[in-house]
């Protein structure tokens, strides 16, 4: 595929992103599934639809005094065209700006007319011989920010008055950076020297991780259709992620509801902590979801997991009272811990999200807790950092119930690296902090 065609298809599916069809990872791998793209190409297409995606409103701030009309009332695949092109003269090196410019205005000829290809081609000309416009000559700190790291200014000022400036710096740039690829080996199956040498023979790079045990990070190629993953020996899984069965802390014969649990990356690390003893009862709304459950199992050789496509909120009318020792809700949230690798969230989540999905996981918490135990343990835990969703949620449920109490053994539970961070039962981890997504895990006992 020639270069020009690579950037047709990132236009194609900029343009999808934008008009919400579908979210940037899946439509980016089925663009390379369905277009049949050369292996050398996935790069470069991957590079160009995240980069334009993350760095928008920086590219949009450049653009705007280029532009003699407002960037919103060009035609959206002109706007897209033009933030591609300035991502890859800003932040390719590899790109000659002239190359960029020229596959820009090829591209113009094709999709519109004369005019469109000369306005394309005057304004990124006239970028290229110009000075980008100064971003700290904004006025106040969150607009800089907000522009500097291309994150809605909402969002900003959310995090920094949640958690003030230098995390929220922190967050920010960390988000921009390439995310941490990384798998969880299943250790009761194959030794992880065994599977790092299986997967190094497939032509990938990976190295175990230094604090998570079973927990490998990929530098280089795709572990899916390897041997090692065909055999279940492997589940892409983040760090983060990881850290909930841990807390969880399942033990072998237990009975255990996982209450949200599509596509399954929780619910198999659990059966795999319990050499796939007991039962684990694994919900999710969506049918479709529920068979990506039982392919996991299926593929991981996992039979103590029961999938039910149920609604967790009214998982209370369905199964028995007090009849799981452990339940873990890892619940539906806004995503806003997982930017770094799914940017659209930060241009389509609002604060109006957040709102509705703490209502949805408090309802969940609500409706699962009878099901638990006596002096079992209910785990509650999501991707976003946002404190609304989290600490808030969590807490107003503990104290309107006389029967839970956090338990602050989660530190015991986990790996080292990470007990420092626990407090009173909870973790909150931040993305560029602990190479992990920005996660958050809660540990709440059912008293007798
Ligand atoms: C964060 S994801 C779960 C990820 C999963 N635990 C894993 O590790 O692979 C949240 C899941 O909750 C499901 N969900 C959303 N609302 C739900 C509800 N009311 N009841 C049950 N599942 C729900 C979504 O379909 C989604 O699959």
């Amino acid at each position: 595929m020639a270069g020009s065609n690579v950037r047709e298809a990132t236009l194609d599916i900029l343009l999808k992103i934008e008009q919400r069809q579908a979210y940037s990872n899946l439509l980016v791998n089925e663009t390379i599934k369905k277009a049949g793209l050369p292996q050398k190409d996935v790069p470069l297409l991957t590079e160009l639809v995240y980069g334009t995606l993350q760095r928008q409103l920086t590219l949009d701030f450049y653009l705007t005094p280029f532009s003699k009309r407002p960037l919103e009332r060009l035609e959206k695949w002109v706007h897209l065209l033009l933030r591609l092109t300035l991502y890859q003269m800003i932040y390719l090196d590899r790109v000659p700006d002239r190359a960029a410019i020229h596959e820009a205005v090829e591209i113009a000829k094709k999709r519109g007319h004369k005019g469109i290809a000369g306005t394309v081609n005057g304004i990124l000309r006239t970028i290229q011989r110009s000075d980008l416009p100064d971003i700290d000559a904004l006025e106040t700190e969150v607009d800089r920010l907000a522009v500097k790291t291309s994150h809605p200014q909402w969002l900003i000022s959310r995090w920094v008055s949640q958690y003030g400036i230098r995390r929220t710096e922190q967050m920010a740039a960390a988000n921009l950076q390439p995310p941490v690829l990384t798998a969880r080996i299943n250790t009761s199956k194959a030794a992880i020297d065994e599977v790092l040498a299986s997967l190094q023979s497939a032509g990938v790079a990976a190295t175990q991780s230094e604090t998570i045990p079973e927990c490998i990070e990929i530098s280089k190629g795709s572990v899916i259709h390897t041997s090692a993953f065909k055999a279940g020996l492997l589940t892409i899984q983040d760090a983060g992620s990881m850290l909930v069965a841990y807390a969880l802390a399942p033990e072998k014969q237990e009975v255990i509801l996982d209450a949200c649990a599509a596509p399954g990356g929780k619910s198999t690390h659990i059966a795999e902590k319990i050499a796939d003893s007991g039962k684990i009862i694994s919900l999710d709304i969506h049918p479709h979801k529920v068979h990506l459950i039982k392919q996991s199992a299926e593929r991981l050789q996992l039979n103590s997991i029961e999938t039910q496509v149920l609604d967790a909120r009214e998982a209370g009318g369905h199964l028995e009272r007090e009849s799981f020792d452990r339940i873990l809700v890892d619940a539906p949230c806004s995503g806003l811990g997982v930017i770094q690798r799914k940017p659209d969230i930060k241009w389509t989540k609002t604060a109006e999200d957040v709102r509705r999905l703490s209502k949805i996981q408090r309802s969940i918490l609500d409706s699962v807790w009878p099901l638990l135990k006596k002096g079992g343990r209910l785990v509650y835990s999501t991707c976003t950092v946002d404190k609304e969703e989290n600490q808030q949620v969590v807490e107003a449920f503990v104290s309107a119930k006389e029967d839970a109490v956090f338990d602050d053994r989660l530190a015991e539970c986990l790996p080292a690296y990470y007990r420092d961070d626990c407090r009173s039962g909870m973790l909150q981890l931040f993305p560029g902090d602990k190479k992990t997504d920005g996660f958050f895990i809660a540990t709440v006992l059912k008293t007798n």
